[in-house]
């Protein structure tokens, strides 16, 4: 088995968050340079037994982040059990279901899973909002356990699941590692979007999971049911529909997922740029609520959903005429400011009228802020929205830079003080978009932390 290092985005949903949801509507979302990287080599000393193998998970970035599982493959899928001698008192339900997915996928291609395994997870510090307590080459050590990391959202567990799918793949199938696996993509984002979905116990539309594998795209999610078909783990026939399922061979069930990497640039002149508002209180079941309106005020509901999806087509069409015309002249950014004001109007509008807080008041007086800033062209709440974090697209410059940095770090709201919501600071990230998705990565890239 060969030794595979590979590393896997993370995201921003730009514009489309909720109407992704819907395959009439498509989400615009940027791959990050913040990743997710794995390394699966075989594990020296292994007292081999023909039936059963181990696999030892590390995440050394973390205390106790040391998972050690037992696999015996079986004909309905592969069977996992986590050991005693892992040192998390935890699972990690998406590091649990990838391998169950992915070792079941490759038992059915007939694949002999022989000898134990190691795999090693690292992240860029951006994923988490924590002090670190130590640095080694590139990455970091938190000093804490994951389950006390504080998420900024960026997509870990998309990230994390699609690198250990391609990983595992590239181990035991090594001429899908190829040209960064572009043969192999679509099985990689079939068999992650299948074991994603098993671990978040639902299907949600599965932006994040593209952009790991895809980089940013314009994005049309696949018809729920094709991974509702596959049924759970274990049961009866499982293996064969999820072989089925992820090589595409059920003519009634076609993947129909859509993305569109052409459709989706940013002028050289301009980045991304992610404020993480560390904040005390995250709203739950926004989605929830947010749908319960759309079925209750269709006819209202929909006329916001095609204005919105208009924007997303706007915000992507402008975004590449700039892009395209950056090359030429000085570009004019009036129409693009234009663009995002009026995307962010309707979210304000579905907010309203959802009683959800999508852009609460204390996003937009945070957003109107920033957009003072020269450098700052406009900005958006992404994904579902909330008090976590704002997403603006910035010229790339030192001194936008540093204009923004000065506006955050004196930023006080002045809304909502009763509500409940602990106010606290707004730090930007280090993060910008990236365009390529799944990657292979030099073996170096583990060094010390193997
Ligand atoms: N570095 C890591 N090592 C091991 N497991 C990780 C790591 N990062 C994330 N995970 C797994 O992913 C889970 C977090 O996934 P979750 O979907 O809640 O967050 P996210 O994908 O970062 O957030 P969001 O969907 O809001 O962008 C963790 O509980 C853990 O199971
Ligand atoms: C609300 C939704 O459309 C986007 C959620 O995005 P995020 O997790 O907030 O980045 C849900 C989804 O697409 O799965």
């Amino acid at each position: 088995m060969a030794t595979i290092t590979v590393s896997a985005p993370g995201k921003v949903l730009l514009a489309g968050g909720y109407l992704v949801l819907d395959r009439a509507y498509q989400g615009l979302v940027f791959g990050l340079d913040a990743r997710i990287y794995i390394c699966v080599q075989a594990a020296t000393n292994s007292e081999t037994d023909s039936n059963s193998r181990k696999i030892i998970v590390r995440s050394p970035q973390f205390e106790k982040a040391h998972w050690v599982y037992s696999y015996v493959p079986a004909k309905d899928g592969v069977r996992i059990t986590q050991s005693h001698e892992s040192e998390s008192d935890t699972r990690n339900p998406f590091v649990e279901t990838t391998l169950v997915y992915v070792l079941t996928y490759l038992f059915h291609l007939s694949i002999d899973l022989v000898g134990d395994l190691n795999i090693t997870i690292l992240a860029d510090d951006d994923y988490y909002s924590h002090t670190k307590s130590s640095t080694k080459g590139s990455f970091s050590k938190f000093g804490v356990t994951l389950a006390n990391a504080h998420k900024t959202g960026l997509g870990s567990s998309a990230a994390l699941v699609t690198s250990i799918t391609a990983a595992l793949l590239g181990a035991f199938v090594p001429h899908a590692a190829n040209s960064e696996f572009s043969s192999h993509q679509h099985v990689i984002h079939n068999l992650a979007q299948a074991a994603h979905c098993a671990a978040q116990g639902k299907v949600g539309s599965g932006f994040d999971v593209a952009a790991a594998v895809y980089g940013s795209c314009l994005y049309r999610r696949f018809t729920p049911s094709l991974l509702e078909h596959v049924g759970d783990a274990g049961s009866d026939g499982f293996g064969e529909r999820l072989h089925r399922c992820v090589e595409n061979l059920d003519p009634h069930r076609p993947w129909d997922v859509e993305v569109l990497k052409q459709a989706v640039q940013i002028p050289r002149s301009l980045r991304l740029v992610l404020c993480d508002v560390d904040c005390g209180s995250q709203t739950p079941g926004m989605v929830k609520k947010v749908l319960a309106w759309r079925k209750e005020r269709p006819e209202e509901a929909d006329l916001l959903w095609s204005a919105l999806q208009q924007g997303t087509e706007d915000l992507c069409a402008e975004l590449k005429r700039l892009a395209q015309l950056e090359a030429i002249e000085e570009i004019k950014r009036e129409n693009l400011r234009d663009t995002i004001s009026t995307i962010r109007s309707l979210i304000r509008e579905m907010s309203n009228k959802s009683g959800v807080p999508i852009e609460p008041p204390s996003q937009t007086e945070l957003l109107d802020a920033c957009c003072t800033v020269p450098g700052v062209v406009g900005g958006v709440v992404p994904g579902a929205g909330g008090y976590d974090a704002v997403v603006l697209l910035v010229e790339d410059n030192e001194k936008a830079l540093v204009d923004l940095q000065n506006l955050l770090d004196k930023w006080k709201s002045t809304t909502e003080s009763g509500s409940g919501i602990a106010k606290g600071r707004v730090s930007l990230l280090g993060v910008k978009q990236d365009v390529q998705g799944i990657k292979m990565e030099p073996a170096g890239t583990f060094v010390g932390w193997i």
